[in-house]
């Protein structure tokens, strides 16, 4: 990526909480438990069927390169945060989101991606990016100018949309697989594997991959 605008993510800005505001998810084969404590029987148990499937390492990198770019994708959301704080802009776009989700939908039927799983997906993730930038913390050192603000913004948006065109290829790279049991599983699992490196902690963006895939019925 040749983008030397966007400064790293500074995980000491980010003191994330705790908060999840999600119903509680549906069906506990799908939605594992996650948190601190010791893994339920049944996580156990769910872990070993999956190891026991063997899924091909094939489906198991497909699986981390839609996390991977999910990831990337939230983590420009703190540099967001700063540049609307200095612009006095509100985290919430609605006419962006929108401009966002009917690209996404172009783009679906381009690949012949199922048009409401991609909605689903992508919505998720901007509620993912909102939840994160209403956490970052004000920085008394934000020495950045509207100008500059201006600009990171625009920089941000621009890696954000090439980041939601990257998370659909890599759906349409699993979208066969997708509703396969021993594939289900496998997703729940590394999601839950995932859960130590969630930026919104306690299971919130697990709670939003799976909801987004395998929404309750
Ligand atoms: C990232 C932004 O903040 C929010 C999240 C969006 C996203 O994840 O694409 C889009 C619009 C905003 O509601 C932004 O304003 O660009």
């Amino acid at each position: 990526m040749d983008s030397p605008t966007l400064p790293h993510i500074d995980s000491a800005r980010v003191q994330l909480v705790a908060q999840s505001d999600r119903k509680a998810p549906a069906d506990p084969d799908l939605y594992p438990q996650t948190g601190s404590g010791p893994a339920t029987n049944h996580q156990r148990i769910q872990l070993r069927d999956v190891e026991d499937i063997s899924l091909s390492d094939n489906a198991r990198e497909k699986i981390q390169t839609l996390f991977r770019i999910s990831n990337e994708r939230l983590s420009l959301m703190p540099q967001m945060a700063a540049a609307k704080k200095v612009l006095g802009d509100k985290v919430h776009d609605p006419e962006r989101e929108k401009m966002v989700l009917d690209g996404a939908a172009a783009k679906a039927k381009a690949l012949g991606l199922d048009e409401a799983l991609v909605r689903r997906f992508i919505q998720g993730q901007m509620d993912a990016a909102k939840t994160l930038q209403s956490m970052t913390p004000d920085d008394p050192n934000e020495q950045m100018s509207k100008e500059q603000a201006r600009s990171q913004k625009e920089e941000l948006r621009k890696r954000i949309t090439e980041l939601t065109a990257e998370l659909l290829d890599a759906l349409k790279d699993i979208e066969e697989n997708l509703y396969a049991p021993p594939f289900k599983a496998a997703v729940a699992t590394l999601i839950t594997q995932q859960g130590s490196k969630d930026p919104l902690h306690y299971g919130q963006l697990q709670t939003i991959f799976l909801n987004a895939l395998y929404p309750p019925q």
